[in-house]
């Protein structure tokens, strides 16, 4: 959570009460460069050398569990938190030597929610353009813009007590972006919003991503959101221990897996050792085998067994296979549930879809 530091270091800097940026990209210059980049606390070390480029117009996402470093990540990117080793720079601005430049040059959605619940959402982006030196021309305009882009121009003079947990959120998002800044981070952006809400803001990150030119970095441990990134850092343990788009990490997988359930679990078992030289997995649906291409192998695999096939399913590789393979843990194990903010998930829906592992981090060779 880094809220509190935020309103600490922000608020009454004077520093930035200056002119907004323009978020033209500058040629050369990386949206985010991190080298090294560590903080050590004298209980626990949170982040043990991260190194990280973003360009410019990218959506970056970083992926985790739980107390893998995520926010301490951003709090050091943005000036919020000095690191105890490494160097970060924001659009060519190192954090330590300039942060005011960093800041004028960032736009920040905490994981809780700071807008004033007692102003209207008009009020609470007019107070954060004058924080910024917007004027109230330029400020009035903004806000009209984005707050259609995000559907709550209708909404722009009601109290933000009366806005839904979504609606607060896209207030937020609009809010950081009113200084036009180069990079937005956005702490888990829908932490705690039913599976509908968070598809929707999403929807509304894309629509402003093609109207502004804007550098994306979030944290998340939702595998269906980071699946929406142009590229994904996976991060354990305070290291990143994987990085590229979501297609590149999932071809490290390589194969599908293929789940079928039979009359016959020990027959089918054998017999696809026999005919395809495959060991499947017990699991508790019945059994699971690594194959390259899923759908090519299920035909074949269904005219040689001689048992009765009940079902059979082909899972493409996900992201959290990839975090398995990684780190040998499933990262909704190590995810704890989220708080509500205010449209809570109904009862028995899924964050996303279910998944099995198989039975080892490493796929098994399939000669179908
Ligand atoms: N001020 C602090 N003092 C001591 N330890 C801290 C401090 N801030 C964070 N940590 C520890 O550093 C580790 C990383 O925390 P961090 O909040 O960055 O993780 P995260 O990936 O953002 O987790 P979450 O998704 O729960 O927010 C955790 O073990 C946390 O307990």
């Amino acid at each position: 959570m880094i809220t509190r530091w935020f309103r600490s270091t922000t608020r009454h800097d004077p520093k930035l009460v200056r002119s907004a940026p323009s978020n033209a990209a500058l040629p050369g210059v990386h949206a985010i460069h991190a080298r090294g980049l560590a903080k050590s606390y004298p209980e626990a070390t949170a982040v043990r050398g991260v190194d990280l480029t973003v360009g410019a117009g990218e959506t970056f996402g970083f992926l985790g569990p739980n107390g893998a470093g995520k926010t301490t990540t951003i709090a050091m990117l943005c000036t919020l938190t000095a690191p105890t080793a490494g160097s970060a720079s924001i659009a060519g601005y190192d954090v330590l030597r300039h942060p005011h430049q960093v800041r004028r040059n960032i736009g920040l959605v905490f994981q809780e929610m700071t807008l004033d619940q007692d102003l209207t959402a008009w009020e609470n982006l007019r107070f954060h353009a004058r924080l910024y030196g917007l004027t109230s021309e330029t400020a009035r305009d903004r806000a009209a813009t984005l707050l259609d882009l995000v559907d709550l121009g209708h909404r722009r003079d009601a109290f933000v007590r009366t806005y839904s947990g979504g609606m607060k959120r896209r207030l937020e998002i609009v809010r950081g972006l009113m200084h036009r800044p180069r990079v937005l981070f956005l702490d888990e952006p829908t932490l705690g919003l039913d599976p509908q809400t968070r598809a929707q803001v999403w929807d509304h990150l894309h629509e402003l991503r093609r109207h502004e030119t804007i550098t994306l970095f979030l944290t998340t441990h939702y595998l269906d959101e980071a699946e929406q990134c142009d590229r994904i850092g996976i991060i354990d343990d305070g290291r990143i221990v994987a990085e590229g788009s979501p297609a590149e990490l999932k071809s490290v997988i390589g194969a599908d897996r293929v789940e079928l359930r039979t009359g016959d679990d020990d027959s089918a078992a054998g017999q696809l050792r026999a005919a395809f030289g495959l060991d499947a997995d017990r699991t508790p649906a019945g059994l699971s085998v690594r194959v390259g291409d899923g759908a090519a192998f299920v035909p074949r695999m269904c005219a040689r067994l001689d048992v009765a096939i009940e079902s059979v399913t082909v899972v493409r590789p996900s992201l959290d296979d990839v975090f398995f393979h990684y780190t040998g843990r499933d990262i909704r194990e190590e995810s704890a549930p989220d708080p509500g903010l205010g449209e809570p998930a109904a009862p028995g829906s899924a964050p996303t879809a279910p998944r099995v592992h198989g039975g080892g981090t490493t796929p098994q060779e399939a000669t179908p």
